[in-house]
């Protein structure tokens, strides 16, 4: 028996209003236990399928399903209020779905340790580094025990051993929890690090050009970045998206 995708575009496109084609015929399938990775040049479209699968936007043609579930969005910004604690930021979402403080701060105190923050709980986003404030960005995103988890490109801004932190740690999280995930960013190391499969997007407007599956298990230890077979299938990236860069937008 198949099991229902988490997400799915069906021949989808979309034109926005000003006539700008961002998606064209994307077909593609996000099953529980896989994490996509999408990659492709700047303005294929990454960040609107993420806003697809998340309501955000409407296709214009085709369809975006989505299983019936939990969503999770990290956004490129952590996008934490100022005013508030660590803490009360990431029991935020479910403050606004109404949940009962006691079971919100529960959910809160679990998600913060999970992503090794409990000993600034109490700080406020200012007082935090960037890898922090974005690690309370994803615990609160992990209080809705997402069954579909999306990232926009969350780690871009941070310096490189952060980000190669966050990536175990996130491919922790997955290890454990087995969510579906897809990842949108612009680093070839960090899509074949993450992801079971890498989609390769050209533009514009965005279609997929490549999807490569990656066989390493989870969890995954930091060295593989340094092993042949690794290097191999990220020339292999690389190589469909120098293609996808080189193609002549329709
Ligand atoms: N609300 C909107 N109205 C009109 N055009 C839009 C809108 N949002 C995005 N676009 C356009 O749609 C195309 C796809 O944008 P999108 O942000 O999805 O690309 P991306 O692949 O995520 O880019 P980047 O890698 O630079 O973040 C771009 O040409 C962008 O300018």
């Amino acid at each position: 028996m198949s099991i229902d995708p988490a997400l799915a575009f069906r021949g989808t496109s979309l034109t926005f209003a000003n006539g700008t084609r961002a998606l064209h015929d994307v077909d593609l399938e996000v099953r529980p236990g896989e994490f996509v990775s999408l990659v492709g040049p700047s303005g294929c479209g990454k960040s609107t399928m993420l806003r697809l699968a998340a309501g955000f936007e409407t296709a214009t043609d085709g369809s975006v399903e989505v299983g019936a579930g939990r969503l999770g969005y990290v956004f490129q910004e952590a996008t934490l209020l100022p005013w508030r604690t660590v803490a009360r930021n990431v029991e935020l979402p479910a403050e606004l779905a109404g949940v009962p403080k006691a079971e919100r701060r529960e959910a809160a105190r679990d998600a913060i340790e999970r992503v090794g923050l409990a000993a600034f709980a109490k700080h406020r986003p200012s007082q935090l580094s960037g890898g922090m404030r974005m690690r309370a960005s994803i615990a609160r995103a992990l209080t809705m025990r997402p069954e579909l988890f999306l990232f926009d490109e969350p780690f871009g801004a941070l310096d490189e051993i952060t980000r190669q932190h966050l990536n175990a740690e996130v491919g922790n999280l997955f290890a454990r929890d087995g969510f579906a995930g897809v990842f949108v960013t612009h680093s070839v190391p960090e899509s074949v690090f993450m992801s079971t499969r890498v989609v390769v997007l050209r533009g514009q407007p965005g279609e997929v050009a490549a999807d490569l599956p990656v066989p390493f298990p989870f969890p995954r230890d930091p060295e593989l970045r340094y092993t042949a077979e690794f290097a191999a299938l990220a020339s292999e990236v690389s190589a469909a998206l120098r293609g996808a860069e080189q193609e002549v937008p329709a």
